[in-house]
């Protein structure tokens, strides 16, 4: 059995299944699929609905003093799991009214045992019923989401949106895709979403995670035989991923040892080569040297200490620059710009067969012709695209109207994965949800940035960790992810008014915590 991240499935032991990292992120698919396992691995369903009920009443008593709770149920396994939530709670001594979206006598199986043993009155969920609510409890879709919400449901739905009472969301905020997170259609806002088991993509992907407010993953007891088989749609990324290949500082090392980092700058924008070298000498490069054009060396030499700064040639050929093999992790794109010898610049860096990281410009420069770049990619290379540059080179985003089928996995996850086997190479998606895909399938999902990592300059910083850390001899894959998780983790230490130029200085104190961690 394979996961893409062996390193975090440890075996339990000889003849043990597998235990699926926690860190693995399950389509609602696959969640199906255990679901279906489990009775054969000695776990019933009505055992894991009991188990998932409890677990949201448990949720909803440690975050709310006792208050009427309305628990909106809907025809399938979420609603099930409503009907036992709103027994716990009432048994804690809670006022709580259970509202029917659907027909009673449509109740199948757990579900339909679930509404036996609450054994109270069951309304009709309309609009109307939500007056009264102190909590809203949404069990009305969950995994089951298979087109987008319409005509009365979509009515509630708002409701729900427009009461004033804070909602508790089962498994997944109704309305929203848990494979992708996307709505396709109107989706219920959460302050807290209960979950089962495993995460979900839709979980950490944008717009789900905004949707889901806090979020507990809550354990059901599910075997780990009835998961052994799943091959998980993604990871959530953690230090659990990566951490046994950080490349810290050795005792016995020297600064060659560390590496050294090769950052190719260009005329304008000057600033934005200096972040990226700054943050590689931070995050642990040995070296690191700015290649610059003549005109720009006084410039950027004045501004750079522990950075070496050399001149290119005018007609900006990288082959003294590349002599020295020791240069092992090379970065261009920063403050390029577009001039049509940054093109070559690319792909003569590309031809030394280094690792390579790639951003901003050196991406956009070949809108006109992606092929021609993607074509010269290898595996130890890592492009860093935000959306915009990412559509110049492998076409758009579907747009915010459009009508994907729920659990298609038509989404970012899709787009990365794509994008990195097209290329072969390492392609990091940034955004709030930055998605990092591997040419082999391995796919992570950060969660850690804070909104204020949206301001100029964060990507160049970005680019100088993931070339700071493939000079320090970190594979490409788990470079990336550790350099995603260790800019989140720095900006948020700064907080708000944070700029671009604080983010180097901040990682010293990331790294302290990531140290931590062992
Ligand atoms: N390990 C697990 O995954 C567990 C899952 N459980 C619960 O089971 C749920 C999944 O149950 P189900 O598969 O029954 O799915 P749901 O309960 O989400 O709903 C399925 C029903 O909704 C209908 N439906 C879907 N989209 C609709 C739309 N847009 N408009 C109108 N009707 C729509 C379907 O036709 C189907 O009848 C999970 O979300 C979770 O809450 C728990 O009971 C226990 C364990
Ligand atoms: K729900």
């Amino acid at each position: 059995m394979s996961t893409g991240h062996p390193s975090v499935d440890a075996r339990a032991g000889h003849g043990a299944p597998a235990r699926l990292s926690p860190h693995a992120l399950l389509s609602p698919a696959q969640m199906g699929v255990a679901d279906r396992a489990a009775p054969a691995a000695g776990v019933s369903g009505a055992r894991l609905m009991e188990a998932a009920g409890a677990a949201v009443a448990r949720a909803i008593r440690e975050r709310w003093a006792p208050t009427p709770a309305w628990v909106l149920c809907g025809p399938g396994n979420n609603g099930g799991d409503g009907f036992v939530a709103a027994r716990r709670l009432r048994d804690a001594g809670w006022p709580v009214r259970v509202f029917l979206w659907g027909e009673r006598g449509a109740l199948r199986g757990d579900a339909a045992r679930a509404a036996e043993a609450w054994a109270g009155p069951v309304e009709a969920a309309m609009p109307a019923c939500l007056d009264g609510a102190g909590l809203i409890v949404d069990a009305l879709l969950g995994a089951g989401l298979s087109r987008a919400p319409a005509g009365d449901l979509r009515t509630l739905i708002d409701a729900v949106n427009a009461a004033v009472a804070p909602v508790c969301a089962i498994d997944v905020p109704t309305g929203l895709d848990g494979a992708s997170g996307r709505c396709p259609g109107a989706a219920v806002r959460a302050d807290l979403t209960v979950t089962f088991c495993r995460r979900k993509p839709g979980h950490l992907l944008l717009p789900g995670r905004a949707l889901c407010g806090a979020l507990i993953c809550a354990d059901i007891g599910m075997p780990d035989a009835a998961l052994g088989a799943i091959v998980p749609a993604a990871h959530a990324n953690h230090p659990d991923l990566w951490a046994a290949l950080f490349p810290w500082p050795r005792s016995d090392g020297h600064k060659y040892r560390r590496g050294h980092a090769l950052v190719v700058g260009g005329e304008r924008m000057l600033g934005a080569s200096r972040l990226a070298c700054l943050a590689a000498a931070r995050i642990g490069a040995g070296l690191v040297t700015l290649a610059t054009p003549p005109a720009a060396w006084a410039i950027q030499a004045g501004a750079l200490t522990s950075v070496m700064v050399e001149a290119l040639p005018p007609d900006g050929a990288l082959d003294q620059a590349l002599a020295d093999p020791r240069r092992n992790a090379l970065l261009i794109g920063p403050g390029l710009g577009r001039a049509p010898q940054a093109g070559r610049q690319v792909l003569d860096l590309l031809t030394a067969g280094r690792p390579c990281v790639l951003d901003a410009d050196a991406l956009s420069v070949f809108a006109a012709r992606p092929a021609a770049l993607l074509d010269a990619l290898h595996g130890l290379c890592v492009l860093t695209p935000h959306e915009g540059e990412f559509a110049r080179l492998f076409g758009p985003a579907p747009g915010a109207g459009d009508d994907a089928t729920p659990g298609t996995e038509d989404d970012k996850l899709r787009r990365a994965r794509a994008a990195a086997r097209r290329g072969g190479a390492v392609v990091v998606l940034k955004g709030a949800d930055t998605v990092i895909a591997a040419p082999d399938g391995r796919c992570v999902i950060n969660d850690n940035a804070p909104p204020t990592l949206a301001t100029a300059g964060s990507g160049d910083v970005l680019a100088g960790c993931v070339a700071g850390l493939l000079a320090a001899g970190m594979p490409a894959f788990e470079a990336a992810c550790a350099a995603v998780w260790l800019h989140g983790l720095a900006a948020d230490r700064l907080g708000p008014g944070l700029l671009a130029e604080d983010l180097p200085g901040a990682l010293p104190g990331a790294l302290a915590v990531l140290a931590g961690m062992d």
